[in-house]
């Protein structure tokens, strides 16, 4: 039987999206799944088992150093674990730039949907006064606000800047408890966590008379494999970082 040339070693492999991207993967009849690593698993066996790419499903702690890992020793990186701020993106380009060979794809998320969604948002967020966005997830979730909507507000918060827009009009003066949520970009944000939800954000745009509401729910883990999948498929091909699926996909917005 000849090698895929798509050889994967899934990382956070016994993770609620582990679990899936390893099946997508087995699936997959142009790739071959190598690895299956969890927290107590040393990343030698990435190299050892011959990987060309990593898929990083871990926790925001561990991805950095995994994704160091993999670039270090030229194999190439999709990750959809949240926890890549600026300075993490920042470190992350400067390693690429010594392994121009080398692709990462950063996804903040992999469903079809919630990346048009994000993007018709960016585009959406000049034309109105107000702008918020709300999140649901899971309980068993880490991390909040969750990335996608951190992507969101710094998308929508940039292109509002950018167009001269004004913060939006907000007369709280107190709120001891945090009521009004996290400020990304000066966007709020606001995170709700529920039994019986899997992934869904709503990003709420408003002005006098008016609002439009973006709402994209993922009710299975099984919307985020094809975005995996096409990650996996594409990231050879573009050295370098790639922060955000949108970026393989020619959305013509
Ligand atoms: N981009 C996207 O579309 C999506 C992104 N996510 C993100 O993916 C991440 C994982 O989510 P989820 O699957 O729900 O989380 P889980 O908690 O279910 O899974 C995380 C897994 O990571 C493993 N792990 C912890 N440390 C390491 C390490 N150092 N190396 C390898 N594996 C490690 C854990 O291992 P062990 O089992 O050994 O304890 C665990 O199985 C989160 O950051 C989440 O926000 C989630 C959904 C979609
Ligand atoms: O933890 C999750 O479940 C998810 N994490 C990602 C995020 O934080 O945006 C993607 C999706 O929302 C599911």
């Amino acid at each position: 039987m000849s090698q895929a040339e798509i050889r994967v070693a899934v990382l956070g492999a016994r993770g609620r999206m582990g679990t899936e991207a390893v099946s997508a993967v087995d699936g997959a009849e142009d790739m071959e799944l190598v690895a299956r690593l969890g927290r107590s698993d040393s990343l030698d066996l990435v190299r050892e088992s011959g990987a060309t790419h990593i898929v990083d499903l871990s926790v925001p702690d561990a991805t950095e150093e995994n994704v160091r890992f993999a670039v270090e020793h030229g194999i190439h990186a999709v990750v959809g674990t949240t926890g890549w701020d600026d300075e993490r993106l920042g470190r992350l380009q400067a390693l690429l730039a010594q392994h121009p060979d080398t692709g990462v794809l950063i996804a903040p998320n992999f469903a079809l949907g919630s990346v048009l969604a994000t993007a018709f948002a960016a585009k959406a967020a000049r034309y109105f006064e107000s702008a918020e966005i709300i999140e649901l997830h899971h309980p068993d979730k880490v991390d909040a606000p969750s990335g996608t909507a951190a992507r969101t507000a710094q998308l929508m918060g940039r292109a509002r800047r950018e167009a001269g827009v004004a913060p939006s009009p907000d007369a709280t003066t107190q709120d001891p408890d945090g009521a009004r949520g996290a400020t990304v970009e000066d966007v709020h944000v606001h995170a709700v966590r529920l039994r019986g939800l899997v992934a869904h954000q709503e990003v709420l745009l408003g002005s006098a008379g008016e609002q439009l509401t973006l709402r994209h729910d993922s009710f299975d883990r099984a919307s985020f494999m094809p975005g995996v999948l096409l990650g996996l498929r594409t990231v050879a091909s573009r050295p370098g970082l790639t922060h955000g699926l949108d970026g393989y996909l020619d959305l013509g917005l």
